[in-house]
């Protein structure tokens, strides 16, 4: 659902269901729905049966390691490839009717600027396709650029040009924005300049998917996290629960120059690693782990954290690599 600050929020909730009622289309319907999609390049499955719904007004990151999978989704997505079995929708109905009709916007890891055009000039041209686009100023505003909309394009910098290619891809007004890694080799004022635009179009109530390789990114700007792995998803959820999936805590002490073969069999521990005279034992039973090492009277500046989202990420992707192998 759109909403303008300015206007009262359940007139737009009546004229979106009326929209809905019009549309012959459930109002709850999902912003994006995979169901069981595969696409295979030779022998590579890069996308392996994905079933994944994201909800209206939702902020998803899709999170993988290089060859994951997470841009022949996206292609998937936005109707640039079929999957070879299964099913994906967009809006209730199929990408390809979707990103004819506005309702989507994309920014592609590729495209070069177009030379000698001004911002304005080319958010302009493209506004000019769409069947109901946003004002090119509030699209320029969005993406933080009306203090340079009379430059030309191909004299910005990295970020500005990221800047830009979000502003192309938002003045048709979608309800859905799809980025793939919006963020890659911008730095990181750059990189926050761009969130906090993306965040703008999303207060909006519209849904973001965007895929990145940056678990702060992933934490910091999405509601859900959805991991891939060999096209895949390995877990999905808030950072916490992808932390919780992974499983467990992680426990540290001083060893005082004391033996380390006995961590391994401590209660709960799986993994652990020394470095110095500092032991990090991960568990999935701290409480049993810090019983054990009490007995033991091994709790010199003895700390349990949880473990980060890194470690979550790591885990899970090893233990896919496991299965895998
Ligand atoms: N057109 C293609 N032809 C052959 N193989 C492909 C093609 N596109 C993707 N693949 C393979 O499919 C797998 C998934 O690739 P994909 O680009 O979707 O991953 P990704 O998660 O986006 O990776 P990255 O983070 O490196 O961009 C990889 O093994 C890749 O080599």
């Amino acid at each position: 659902m759109k909403t303008d600050p300015t206007k009262d929020p359940t007139a737009d909730l009546a004229t979106d269901l009326t929209a809905d009622l019009a549309a012959d289309r459930p109002s709850g319907e999902a912003a994006v729905a995979f169901r069981a999609a595969t696409k295979t390049f030779g022998t590579v499955r890069a996308v392996d049966g994905l079933d994944l719904t994201v909800r209206r007004g939702e902020t998803v990151a899709l999170l993988g390691r290089n060859g994951a999978g997470k841009s022949t989704t996206i292609a998937l997505l936005l109707g640039l490839d079929e999957p070879d079995t299964g099913r994906v929708e967009i809006l209730g109905g199929s990408p390809s009717r979707a990103v004819a009709a506005g309702r989507v916007g994309a920014m592609l890891q590729e495209g070069r600027p177009v030379p000698r055009v001004t911002v304005h000039e080319l958010v302009s041209f493209v506004a000019r396709t769409y069947p109901a686009p946003m004002p090119v100023a509030e699209a320029l505003a969005l993406a933080g650029l009306t203090d340079l909309a009379g430059r030309r394009v191909d004299r910005l910098s990295g970020g500005q040009t990221q800047r830009v290619r979000f502003a192309v891809s938002l003045v048709g007004n979608p309800e859905l924005i799809v980025l793939d890694e919006p963020t890659a080799a911008l730095d990181v004022e750059a990189r926050q300049e761009f969130w906090d635009s993306m965040r703008g179009y999303a207060r909006r109530g519209n849904t973001v998917l965007f895929s990145t390789h940056y678990l702060e990114e992933a934490d910091e700007h999405a509601d859900r996290i959805v991991v891939l792995d060999s096209g895949r998803i390995l877990a999905a959820g808030t950072s916490e629960e992808l932390k919780r999936a992974a499983g467990g805590s992680l426990v540290s002490f001083d060893l005082a120059g004391g033996p380390t073969e006995w961590l391994g069999l401590l209660p709960g521990v799986s993994s652990y690693e020394v470095r110095g005279d500092r032991a990090r034992l991960r568990t999935d039973d701290s409480d049993g782990t810090v019983r054990a090492l009490a007995e033991r009277d091994a709790i010199r500046s003895l700390e349990v954290t949880p473990i980060s989202l890194n470690d979550a990420f790591l885990s899970l992707t090893a233990k896919n690599l496991e299965q895998v192998r």
